[in-house]
């Protein structure tokens, strides 16, 4: 499997967010999106998730959609408050067309099997990260596209988050990153967006 970025720009309005962004990465491989704030890396990330229509250039995978093979954890937990964990995670099951963990599994690889019924609502910042990220594991897919997946985690949260992404890339997954912060994982490639235009 392979996912062929050619050529990528994007508009917001009337203004060029970015353009020329070309990049290919294989079953195995990682990809961190790095730059300065504004500089257009969640939009790209957008454009990758299908949320937003590049104004040129293209992005495919071989063998199938992108948009059916991708998870897309976005700056926002994209939790209900008032739902539980499990309520909240059983929806994205279904959403993303099940076949995976269950909610507690699920939950367990992120260390949080105890928050199964507590509403969403109820927990601390970095507690609701880590259960938005797993809705990563409730339908398997191959292609994890993270914005800032580490906001809000403690260090052993990150190092936790690290160990699951080197265990998706080892079995074939494919994971793109916009992030601020190292994710600790080696060999990841690195595409670097410039200053934005003033
Ligand atoms: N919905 C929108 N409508 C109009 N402009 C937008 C919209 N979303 C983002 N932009 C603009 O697009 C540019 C790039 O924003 P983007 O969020 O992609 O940057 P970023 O690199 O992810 O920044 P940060 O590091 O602060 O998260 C910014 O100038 C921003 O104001």
């Amino acid at each position: 499997m392979q996912l062929i970025a050619e050529n990528l720009a994007a508009d917001r309005g009337d203004t060029r967010i970015f353009e020329g962004v070309s990049f290919s990465l294989r079953a195995g491989e990682g990809m961190t999106i790095t730059g300065p704030n504004g500089a257009g890396k969640s939009t790209l990330m957008r454009v990758l998730a299908g949320f937003l229509p590049p104004s040129a250039g293209s992005v495919k995978i071989s063998g199938g959609h992108l948009a059916e093979h991708s998870h897309y954890l976005g700056p926002n937990n994209g939790m209900k408050p008032n739902l539980s964990v499990k309520e909240n995670l059983r929806f994205w099951q279904d959403y993303y067309g099940g076949g995976g963990r269950t909610p507690l599994e699920a939950l367990e690889e992120v260390g949080l099997g105890h928050v199964l019924d507590v509403p969403f609502s109820d927990l601390s910042t970095g507690q609701k990260r880590r259960v938005a990220i797993a809705r990563l594991f409730v339908s398997p897919r191959y292609i994890w596209l993270l914005d800032e997946p580490t906001t809000g985690l403690d260090n052993s949260s990150e190092h936790m988050f690290t160990r699951l992404i080197v265990r998706h890339l080892r079995t074939g997954g494919l994971v793109i990153a916009a992030t601020h912060l190292s994710l600790g994982v080696d060999a990841m490639k690195n595409l670097r967006f410039a200053e934005p235009n003033k």
